[in-house]
């Protein structure tokens, strides 16, 4: 059987407690190294907060060589907003025609997926594994009635996450966690301006430390409208 190539792509503005669990339970359930690919310039977010590098190196200090969990920094090194139909041909040519590729989204992703670049070509080139997300269950009626486009192109995709291994691109499959995950960037990025100690629960020491170190999302950051925060 040809191994799923799993990919994982994010803001990651930062990485958080919740990506990483998903990367792991995702990796564990369907035995195959989850890519974790940053933005370089996220289509659907305005300017981020922390630059590409930085929060490439904060994914990096979060799987700290972790088997299984492959930061791939490839959308670093185009131009452009990180197109994930561009990614995906660059890695269809690089994988060849038959190896299964899986692209990672959260719940709150499915329901935009027509709003993204060139959408239906996704398709042709990978599966989508949808994540579970709170708000937003991946229910068939909630995505008829808020995205009848979505609803109508995945009505003959739908299978189980097992299945994605029988072809190499087309599937649509659902992945439930044993618990949905709570996390968000947003809510982080929040408490540290905040100064609420919270915001620790919610990222690896070493991705706390480095925040701390170097004075991101702190509220100084925001006043100062210095998108690195550092000083
Ligand atoms: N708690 C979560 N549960 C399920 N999916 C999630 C969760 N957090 C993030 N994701 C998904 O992971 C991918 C990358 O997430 P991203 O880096 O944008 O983080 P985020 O927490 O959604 O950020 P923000 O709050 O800034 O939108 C997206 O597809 C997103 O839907
Ligand atoms: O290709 C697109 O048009 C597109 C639109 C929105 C999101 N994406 C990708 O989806 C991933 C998660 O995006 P985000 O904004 O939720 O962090 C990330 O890899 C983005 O590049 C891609």
């Amino acid at each position: 059987m040809t191994p799923l190539v799993l990919c994982y792509g994010g803001t990651f503005d930062p990485v958080h407690t919740g990506h990483l669990a998903i990367a792991r339970a995702v990796r564990d359930a369907l035995h195959a190294d989850v890519h974790l690919i940053p933005a370089a310039d996220p289509p659907h977010k305005g300017p981020t907060h922390a630059d590409a590098e930085q929060r490439a190196r904060m994914l990096e200090l979060a799987v700290d060589g972790e088997p299984g969990l492959i930061v791939d920094t490839r959308e670093l090194r185009r131009a452009g907003p990180s197109y994930t139909v561009d990614t995906l041909r660059e890695l269809r040519a690089e994988l060849g025609p038959h190896a299964p590729i899986v692209w990672m989204v959260g719940g709150d992703s499915v329901f935009e997926l027509d709003t993204w670049n060139r959408w239906r070509q996704l398709f042709e080139l990978a599966h989508v594994l949808a994540i579970d997300r709170p708000g937003a269950p991946i229910d068939p009626a909630a995505l008829a009635a808020r995205a009848p486009a979505v609803h109508a192109e995945l009505e003959h995709r739908w299978c189980l996450p097992a299945q994605l291994h029988a072809l190499p691109a087309g599937g649509f499959a659902e992945f439930r966690l044993g618990a949905e995950r709570p996390e968000s960037s947003t809510e982080l990025r929040r408490r540290i301006a905040a100064g609420d100690p919270r915001w620790r629960e919610w990222v690896s020491p070493a991705v706390a430390a480095w925040i701390a170190d170097h004075r991101l999302y702190t509220a100084d950051a925001f006043t100062s409208g210095r998108p690195d925060g550092l000083v």
